[in-house]
């Protein structure tokens, strides 16, 4: 094991500077130096990712914050050998949470010194801004609303109860419109579509049955409804773990999703806003591994 570097986010929702230093203190007892570095600004962790992966120097990146942190420096550093570890110390953390990375420092800091890693197949967003990488979920629609409408301010004050105020507000403010949808080219019609790598929704909530990180697709979710009181019996259902009985909603699995609509219908992946539609998404051609525990044997 080469070394360590850790960069860490001081807005992510539970930052936590004794949490970093007693992370550092248990690797460095079992040897691997470890470096800090704190990003300036949104999307400096690439920087500082592209640039630790480059100078040769670290066995493991690893990203001190929530999925947007873990995003950036997945950005930075997908397709080179290093691999990526996980504090985590976001809000949501759904990525840590779906890998069943440890939060407690201690039994972290001994998965990274032990090397396990998994492969995951990220996705990327590509929009008017560019293209952005994600690891966790994207989504077009209501669902995206909702973050665009959450105030930083307020998230870093109530944490994630800020989303259930603006959850509220979307609900009024917010014109259900039906769009199409290409799903691996198939024309589809929806109001909200969620992307998901994963099985878990804001948190631990089951949205898929299926996790898809170790494969080349994604699980497509479709909202089809474009009543709003359909769409708080959806929700709820979502925070119920039933959202796969649900009427009109529908998961496939698919490689791309493309969404046309020059309507500027609201986009975020991993929690943050990315911007309006048209979009299109695909998967990454490049794996990225990440530390985990150790893979449990195959069933039977
Ligand atoms: N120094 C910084 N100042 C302001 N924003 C930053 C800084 N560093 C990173 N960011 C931005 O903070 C955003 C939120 O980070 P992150 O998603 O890790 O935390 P979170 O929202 O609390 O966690 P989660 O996504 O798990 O709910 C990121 O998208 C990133 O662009």
């Amino acid at each position: 094991m080469k070394k360590v570097i850790i960069i860490t986010n001081p807005t992510a929702g539970h930052h936590s500077r004794s949490r970093i230093s007693r992370f550092v203190r248990h690797l460095e007892q079992a040897g691997p130096r470890a470096t800090i570095a704190r990003t300036q600004y949104p999307g400096h962790a690439t920087i500082l990712a592209r640039d630790a992966a480059a100078s040769g120097l670290y066995s493991h990146i690893i990203a001190a914050g929530g999925d947007g942190t873990i995003a950036e420096v997945a950005a930075g550093m997908i397709g080179t050998s290093a691999i990526l570890g996980i504090l985590p110390l976001g809000s949501a953390n759904v990525l840590a949470h779906e890998l069943k990375i440890p939060f407690n420092e201690i039994r972290n800091a001994a998965l990274i010194q032990a090397g396990h890693f998994t492969t995951i197949w990220p996705g990327y967003l590509h929009t008017k801004a560019g293209r952005q990488l994600f690891v966790q979920m994207a989504s077009i629609g209501f669902d995206a609303h909702i973050v665009h409408g959450t105030s930083t301010r307020l998230k870093a004050w109530v944490g994630r109860a800020a989303y259930a105020v603006s959850t509220l507000s979307s609900l009024f403010r917010f014109e259900l419109t039906e769009f199409t949808v290409l799903i691996d080219d198939i024309p589809h019609r929806a109001t909200t579509v969620i992307v998901s790598k994963g099985s878990l929704y804001a948190g631990k909530y089951e949205l898929t049955h299926h996790s898809a990180h170790g494969d080349r697709n994604f699980s497509v979710i479709l909202f089809e409804t474009s009543g709003k009181l359909a769409l708080v019996r959806t929700i709820l259902s979502l925070f119920l773990g039933r959202i796969g009985q649900q009427k009109g909603t529908r998961t496939l699995t698919a490689s791309t999703v493309r969404i046309p609509s020059p309507a500027a219908i609201p986009i975020q992946s991993d929690g943050d806003r990315k911007g309006f539609s048209p979009v299109h998404l695909d998967i990454s051609a490049s794996p990225l591994h990440v530390a985990t525990g150790p893979t449990p044997p195959p069933a039977g």
